[in-house]
Parts: structure tokens; C-alpha cells; sequence
């Protein structure tokens, strides 16, 4: 029999989460992608299955597993797939990575990841999943919506979590390493249960109007936070001061970033926080000081860059769980981002940064 080859890509951009007050809700896609272009026969003339081939260049290529059962990405499409009671990947899967999103620096890196892994799963099962459970999966994995949603639907995004019953509840809460098992290669076909399906419908998200005057320029300090580290300093409790605070906030910057011409003496006061950056700082100096750097800049690149010191900026805040900070702008981007690089030079700290568009979501084709 002749093989024929079926190809296809994938394409997920880079998000920034949070955008100041939006604490686990808003997601902005940016102009950076993760990109898979993958290839396989769909008539296997070989006669043993051939396990997945992964090649990866782009960021995070020294330390990525290429393993089809280690990695992010493949581990996602496995758990989609083994949930549609597909138990294996096709024979000569050959999946090429090229990657822009730099990891563990909050710019969604690992939301990336996992949507290209949906996807991936979606394709290679034939299962055209609407995007509505595309999402549902992806929240089993990456447990806060904001930077998933954004990464598969595109633009300026808010998104909540439906409360679940008591079943849904159990089955949507089932630990990470239940969802995405490291199946090993050499155990055939006798892998055990399939893991549990997410519960239908889990989130749920609104595209906010997005000023095209608006960019992003994402100031990106030269080492790794992992969110995972930067939620565990959060407390688990506020004021109702603080509440009060975010939510008005939030409620004026989802309008004021579609308004045209935006206003930066609505959005800078808009952009503030007091959810998680003001424990965050605190965690970015710890990061720093135990690794014998001296301590970061952030506090005086959020004080002193402002709309009438650099005038086309409209707000600044951390991007995600940082350490980059992402300031919104709509012209004067070089001196933002050469003066706060200034900054956290005195203070030791090596950044690269880059002028970032609002983008569309993941993309199949
Ligand atoms: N393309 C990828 N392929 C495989 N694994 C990835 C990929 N991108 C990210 N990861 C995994 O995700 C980790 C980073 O995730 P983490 O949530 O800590 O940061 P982030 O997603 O970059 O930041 P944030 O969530 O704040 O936006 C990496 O160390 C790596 O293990
Ligand atoms: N909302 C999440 C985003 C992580 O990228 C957080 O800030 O922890």
C-alpha cells in the first residue's frame, strides 16, 4: 500500500495574563508564538508501531523533554486523545517545534503548550471538538483560565470558572499527574484506565474591544519565575478594601482599552493592583537574592515610568506571574523600554524587551 502523508501546523501565540487588577480572569494574546508543523503517514505500511519523533528549536530548546510521553505538549494530545478512547499516537508521528514564548517569564509559555496540545489531540483523533471543549480540557490541565482562553480564543479576554456540582466538582479536581499520567512507551497497549474527562462546560469567556492604537511592550528580565512559586506566596485571604479596589479597577479598564483614543489617566490608575503584584515584588527580590543577584527594579520601573514622564504610556503592570513587566503604550515604546532597562541594570538585572501586538487566537490550518 502507498502511504499518504497527512501535514498540518499549529500556531498558538504568547499571553500576557492579569493586566494589573484582572488576578486569574483577563488574558491578552501577544505576538509571540509556539508553533507545530506535524506530519504522518495515514496508511502505515510499516509493520511495528514507530513512536513519536520530536524536534524542537526556539526557546527553551536545552531544556524541553523529547520524549512524546514527557513533554507538555504531547502529554496534552495524549490525555485528549486516551479520553476519546484513543490509546495511542499514529505510527511515525513527526512533530517539529519552533517556539518564541519564553518560559516561565509570564508570557503564558505553558498555556501555550497546553493548547497546542489540545489541538494536536483534536487533529490527530479527528475529533473536531468545538471550542467550548477544547477549552474544557485545557482547564483540566492549566488550572486558571485566563492565559488558556486567551492562547485558544485570541484578543483581550475575560473568562470565569463555572461553579461545578458536587460530581463535576470531584471530577474536575482530581490531581495533575491522574490527568496527565507519564505513559511509558515500552507498556504496549496495557496502560490502564483512560483518565478522566473533564466535565462539560467548565469555562467561560467574553472578548473585550481592544484599541487598535494600543501595543505591548514586554520588558523581560534574563531569568525563570515559575508560577507555580508565584501563586504559593499569595495569601488565601483579602480585605474587602483590596477586593474593592481590584474590582473597580477591573470593571473600568475592560472598557477603557477598547476606547479610542484610550485615556492614560483612566487606564494607569485602572492597571493597578492589589491582588497578587504587591507579594510578587517581594517574591521576584527573594528569587534574586538567593541566587547572589542583587535586588530587582520593579518597584521603581512601576513608579517612575508613568504617562506624564514618557507620554504615550498608559499603564504598567507584571505580565502574569513575571517577572516580565508589560507596559501598555500606544507610541513612545523605545524610551519605556530603554528606561526601564536603565532601571534594573543599576539593580543588576539584565533585560531584553520587545514591542508585542494583540493578536488572534491558535490556529489550525
Ligand atoms: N513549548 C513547550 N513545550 C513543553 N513544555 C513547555 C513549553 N512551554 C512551557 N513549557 C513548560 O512550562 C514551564 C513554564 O511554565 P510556567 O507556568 O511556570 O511559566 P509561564 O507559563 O511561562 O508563565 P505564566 O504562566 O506566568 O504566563 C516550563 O518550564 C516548561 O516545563
Ligand atoms: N493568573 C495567573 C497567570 C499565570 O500566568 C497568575 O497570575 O498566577
Amino acid at each position: 500500500m502507498t502511504d499518504t502523508t497527512r501535514t498540518f501546523s499549529i500556531r498558538v501565540p504568547a499571553t500576557s495574563a492579569n493586566i494589573g487588577p484582572g488576578f486569574d480572569v483577563v488574558g491578552l494574546s501577544l505576538s509571540l508564538s509556539l508553533t507545530l508543523h506535524v506530519s504522518y503517514p495515514l496508511n502505515s505500511s510499516s509493520p511495528s508501531h514507530v513512536p513519536p519523533s520530536i524536534t524542537y528549536t526556539g526557546e527553551g530548546a536545552d531544556e524541553v523533554p523529547l520524549d512524546a510521553y514527557k513533554n507538555l505538549t504531547t502529554r496534552v494530545a495524549l490525555y485528549v486523545l486516551r479520553c476519546h478512547s484513543i490509546r495511542s499516537f499514529p505510527s511515525q508521528l513527526i512533530i517539529q517545534v519552533n517556539n518564541e514564548i519564553p518560559f516561565g517569564r509570564g508570557l503564558g509559555s505553558s498555556g501555550a503548550a497546553v493548547i497546542a496540545g489540545v489541538l494536536l489531540g483534536d487533529q490527530l483523533g479527528n475529533l473536531h471538538l468545538p471550542t467550548e471543549r477544547l477549552l474544557d480540557f485545557a482547564l483540566m490541565v492549566e488550572r486558571h483560565p485566563d492565559n488558556v482562553t486567551a492562547a485558544l480564543v485570541g484578543g483581550f479576554v475575560g473568562s470565569y470558572l463555572k461553579e461545578l456540582d458536587e460530581a463535576d466538582a470531584a471530577a474536575a479536581s482530581v490531581p495533575l499527574s491522574e490527568v496527565l499520567p507519564e505513559y511509558p512507551p515500552d507498556a504496549g497497549e496495557d496502560w490502564g484506565l483512560n483518565p478522566p474527562a473533564p466535565p462539560l462546560g467548565i469555562g467561560h469567556f467574553v472578548r473585550f474591544g481592544w484599541s487598535e492604537s494600543i501595543k505591548a511592550v514586554a520588558i523581560i528580565p534574563r531569568f525563570e519565575l515559575s508560577t507555580a512559586k508565584a501563586r504559593e506566596v499569595l495569601p488565601t485571604e483579602y480585605s474587602r478594601k483590596d477586593l474593592v479596589f481590584n474590582l473597580q479597577r477591573l470593571a473600568v479598564l475592560t472598557t477603557a482599552l477598547g476606547q479610542n483614543p484610550p485615556d492614560p489617566g483612566l487606564i494607569y490608575e485602572a492597571m493597578k493592583d492589589r491582588i497578587h503584584q504587591p507579594y510578587r515584588k517581594t517574591l521576584a527580590c527573594l528569587v534574586l537574592f538567593f541566587s547572589m543577584q542583587i535586588i530587582p527594579g520593579l518597584p521603581e520601573v512601576t513608579s517612575s515610568i508613568t504617562p506624564s514622564t514618557h507620554p504615550g504610556l498608559l499603564g504598567i503592570c507584571l505580565s502574569g506571574a513575571g517577572p516580565t513587566i508589560l507596559a501598555l503604550a500606544t507610541g513612545n515604546y523605545e524610551a519605556i523600554a530603554e528606561d526601564a532597562r536603565n532601571i534594573f541594570k543599576e539593580k543588576g538585572i539584565e533585560v531584553d524587551w520587545k514591542v508585542l501586538d494583540i493578536v488572534g487566537g491558535s490556529v489550525v490550518q
